[in-house]
């Protein structure tokens, strides 16, 4: 169960304690308020940071194989892994300068890696089957990928990680973040259709065609459905991962289109999620911002990124830090003895 962070008589000593720094009140913006948010997730006044991770999930798409909607051909998603791997990927160099733990996770990548490269194994199938055809995965597959999401989130609670983001490869995964994003927010598919890894008009308008036809194609009852349905397994582990992260009271760090597309599904299962999150940036791929708008979030980042891997978290963890640290370094007025507001 996900409880509401709300406490009444806690906002008012956080805000409070905000209000007496040395600043004109809100001054600060937005790192008041993600510094208030972050009191009340921990239901503190003094809240901390300790070791923030970030959890790269990995996984095929059936639908990718065949190249309609996707410019790069499937198999980035285990080279990217390599990659990831061996610290040469732009997740990589982001969560290093920023002194940021990350994890490599196989949720369902269509290749086998050797049993002792650096990832956690948590394969649940060789990528989603093709949902033009047949749901991506079994409810029994849907079921395997939140325990695997759960049990790693409750392990890095378990290490000392009370600050969380999650990242994601898997080529063609911003269609299944589109089919989900109709779904959950009931706007047109061809609206929540975007380039992805760079297609051109021509491109966008196939990916259009071809994922309007998958959405009529089934009838979806619920959330669990939803996932179930347009997959990927990557999606389905995010989802998983920010539930437990949020029932653990861990302060969770969304990144872009596709880690908004599995919180969007958390959400609608509970609605509480949202408490605990912050939202890292606002995605080029269009339909991120429409994602935001009906989350009526506020992102803290506006880069221009497309990339995903959890590059916008990576980069909004040091505006996290620096939240939480004004609140408690800055001198108060009376502390350090300088006049407050006159009334006019
Ligand atoms: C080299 C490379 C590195 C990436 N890192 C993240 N993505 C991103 O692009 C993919 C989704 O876009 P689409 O639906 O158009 O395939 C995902 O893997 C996502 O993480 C990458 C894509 C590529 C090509
Ligand atoms: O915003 C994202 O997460 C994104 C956008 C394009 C491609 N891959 C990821």
């Amino acid at each position: 169960m996900i409880t509401t962070t709300k406490n009444s008589e806690l906002e008012a000593r956080l805000q409070h304690k905000i209000d007496l720094k040395t600043k004109p009140v809100g001054a600060l913006g937005m790192l008041e308020k993600i510094a208030f948010q972050i009191g009340c997730i921990q239901q503190t006044e003094t809240p901390v940071i300790t070791r923030p991770t970030i959890v790269v999930f990995a996984g095929d798409h059936g639908i990718a194989s065949k190249g309609e909607v996707n410019p790069f051909p499937q198999e980035v998603t285990s080279q990217m892994v390599y990659n990831f791997v061996q610290g040469g990927a732009a997740i990589n160099v982001l969560s290093t300068t920023n002194d940021i733990h990350l994890k490599v996770v196989d949720a369902g990548v269509n290749h086998t890696f050797d049993k002792d490269i650096a990832i956690t194994h948590a394969k649940v199938a060789m990528g989603t089957k093709n949902y033009q055809h047949v749901p991506a995965m079994t409810l029994e597959e849907l079921k395997t990928a939140f325990q695997h999401a759960e049990t790693i989130v409750t392990d890095l609670h378990k290490e000392g990680v009370n600050t969380i983001g999650f990242g994601e490869m898997g080529i063609g995964n911003t269609s299944s973040a589109s089919l989900l994003m109709s779904y959950f927010t009931q706007i047109p598919i061809a609206t929540c259709v975007g380039s992805g890894t760079g297609l051109d008009q021509n491109g966008i308008s196939k990916k259009q065609r071809i994922l309007s036809e998958v959405y009529q194609t089934y009838n979806i009852q619920n959330p669990t459905e939803a996932l179930a349905t347009f997959g990927g397994f990557e999606i389905a582990m995010i989802t998983a991962a920010i539930l437990k992260a949020a029932e653990l009271k861990m302060t969770i760090v969304i990144d872009g289109f596709i880690v908004t597309a599995a919180l969007l599904a958390a959400h609608a299962m509970q609605p509480n999620v949202l408490d605990y999150c912050l939202f890292a940036h606002t995605s080029n791929e269009q339909g991120h911002i429409k994602m935001l708008d009906f989350l009526k979030v506020q992102p803290i980042l506006s880069l221009g990124l497309r990339l995903g891997e959890g590059t916008g978290a990576a980069l909004a963890i040091p505006i996290l830090r620096a939240s939480v640290n004004f609140l408690q370094e800055m001198a108060s007025f009376e502390s350090a003895g300088i006049s407050g507001e006159t009334t006019p």
